[in-house]
């Protein structure tokens, strides 16, 4: 079993609509905490959130649906209520079929307006938006979203997202899956989305990034043994420590790392890996490459020790070099990069098999020598062996032989394939994909569309195999790459405003 030390807090776990249900319902039936409570605990957070940042609130308009996610809108009112601003109420399916929380919470508000403040729309047809407003508040559907947006919701989410003023959705913005992030017809476009007791995978999947806005986390008092069903997890590097540099006594006491790469005319992918994993501190990087590549790999990275393999005119990876690779790889503990600039010779994809058949050193499997896996009926896998793969989408189509399409199918890909295979997998994209052989998946929470340029696949693969080469766990080395690359871009766009580059990222 592949090592995984990748350990979430509780505020990083991202629930699909299923366990939000779950949790909620457990709390309700086992801790005898109504559904009003939790309601009003939501509510009035959410509100509070939104006190903090305006003092000046006049009036805003609620867009309400008929379930509880309408409830905590409502509860939302009363707050800015009491602080003397003007509420506009528009129930797109009526008030008659309210759930009972939220029945109550609008007898409650109503029992709150001395000032005859409220004003209230029974109807999307009738509604006329008073002339100044502040926000727009979204507290049509949640996780009881079933289907597309149906009727007058659609309706109402369309002319929201004509307005200049913003929307702050309650829970999730109206229309997006809680699980895959698809808009189901349409969805609400926020600028905050009050998220209870849990953010929603969805907020990081497919279109969830563009229409969530800020996610502010609200808490709710559920059992954290309720949630341990979880299984996807929000990246963030407020939870993950990067590993720090210390040197060790020798070369060798401080991490090796052997790159088992090149081709001829492909040789810039392992150079790029190389100088990326330099960079983390390594104790000694080992390039094992076909003989006659050596002046290329001796011109361009002095500091890199090189090790030959089969004869001057060799310029791939042949099934005979397999041998003599696996004898080199036997004489340090470390780990081994395999793939960037293989090519993709008939040869090199038997000296591929035959070099994994026989390995158990920690192997991160890269770019031709994802294509070269992708060619063979079976992943010849031994038990000892821990990999983790990098591939960009296209690569992860080949090796499963199937379309995955988008952020949510790619990641129920990437949790099968890493359950079936006993392996870790990075998968690049929107966002970045950690699986692990448990079907724990972590998802990236910033723009990593920055890595979408030829090159940012080599420093990636480098840095993981770097922090792999350290000691850390796949999972661990996956993480560290990932969040490695956010700082990078982050001080980045801090400095300039310049496109990033690949060699950045270095
Ligand atoms: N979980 C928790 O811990 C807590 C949850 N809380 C809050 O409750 C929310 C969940 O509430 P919920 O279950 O009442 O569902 P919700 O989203 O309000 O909508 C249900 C209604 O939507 C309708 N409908 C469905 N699809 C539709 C479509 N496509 N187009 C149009 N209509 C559609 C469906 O109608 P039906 O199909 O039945 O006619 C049904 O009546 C949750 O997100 C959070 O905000 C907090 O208060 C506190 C703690
Ligand atoms: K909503």
């Amino acid at each position: 079993m592949v090592k995984e030390t990748l350990d979430a807090p509780y505020s990083h776990y991202l629930l699909d609509a299923e366990l939000s249900q779950k949790v909620d319902h457990r709390t309700t039936e086992e801790m005898d905490i109504d559904g009003f409570t939790l309601m009003e605990i939501a509510g009035s957070s959410a509100a509070k959130k939104i006190l903090q940042h305006n003092k000046q609130l006049q009036h805003n308009v609620f867009l309400c649906g008929k379930g509880n996610n309408a409830g905590d809108a409502l509860v939302v009112a009363r707050y800015l209520l009491q602080h003397d601003a003007r509420v506009t109420l528009v129930f797109i399916s009526g008030t008659d079929d309210l759930s009972k929380d939220t029945q109550k919470n609008l007898k409650l508000l109503r029992a709150f307006d001395k000032k005859d403040r409220i004003t209230i729309y029974e109807k999307w047809s009738g509604f006329s938006a008073p002339n100044n407003y502040n926000f727009i508040i979204d507290g049509m559907l949640g996780t009881g979203l079933t289907s597309d947006l149906r009727g007058d919701y659609a309706k109402a989410v369309g002319w929201a997202n004509q307005q200049q003023h913003p929307v702050l959705a309650m829970d999730i913005p109206t229309g997006l899956h809680p699980d895959s992030g698809e808009k189901m017809g349409k969805a609400i476009e926020a600028v905050r989305t009050f998220s209870f007791g849990g953010r929603k995978q969805g907020f990081y999947l497919n279109d969830g990034p563009a229409v969530t806005g800020t996610i502010d986390y609200c808490d709710l008092p559920f059992p954290n043994a309720y949630k341990e069903d979880c299984k996807t997890f929000a990246l963030d590097t407020d939870w993950v420590s990067l590993p720090s540099y210390t040197p060790g006594k020798h070369k060798y006491d401080s991490g090796v790392l052997h790159i088992v790469a090149g081709s001829e005319g492909l040789t810039g992918a392992a150079i790029m890996a190389a100088r990326s994993a330099w960079a983390e501190g390594l104790g000694a990087i080992i390039i094992i490459c076909p003989r006659g590549l050596l002046s290329v790999f001796e011109h361009n990275l002095p500091s890199v020790i090189k090790k030959p393999v089969g004869k001057k005119e060799d310029y791939y990876f042949k099934e005979s070099h397999a041998e003599q690779v696996q004898d080199i790889l036997q004489e340090k503990e470390s780990s081994m990069l395999l793939g960037p600039g293989l090519g993709r010779n008939t040869d090199t994809i038997s000296f591929v098999e035959q070099l994994l058949t026989t390995t158990t050193t920690d192997t991160i499997i890269d770019a031709d020598g994802l294509w070269c896996l992708s060619q063979l009926e079976e992943w010849p896998k031994t038990d000892q062996a821990n990999w983790i793969l990098t591939p960009h989408p296209g690569e992860l189509q080949k090796l499963i032989k199937d379309e995955i399409g988008e952020g949510h199918q790619r990641l129920n890909t990437v949790r099968k394939l890493c359950q079936e295979n006993n392996t870790t997998i990075l998968s690049k994209g929107m966002p970045g994909i950690i699986g692990t052989p448990s079907r724990k998946c972590y998802l990236t929470n910033y723009n990593t569309n920055y890595f979408a340029r030829a090159g940012s696949g080599d420093v990636l693969a480098g840095k993981v195999s770097a922090f792999s080469a350290l000691g850390l766990a796949a999972d661990e080395s996956c993480a560290a790459a990932l969040l490695n690359g956010q700082q990078k871009l982050s001080s980045l766009q801090k400095d300039t405003n310049k496109i990033p580059e690949p060699t950045d990222f270095i």
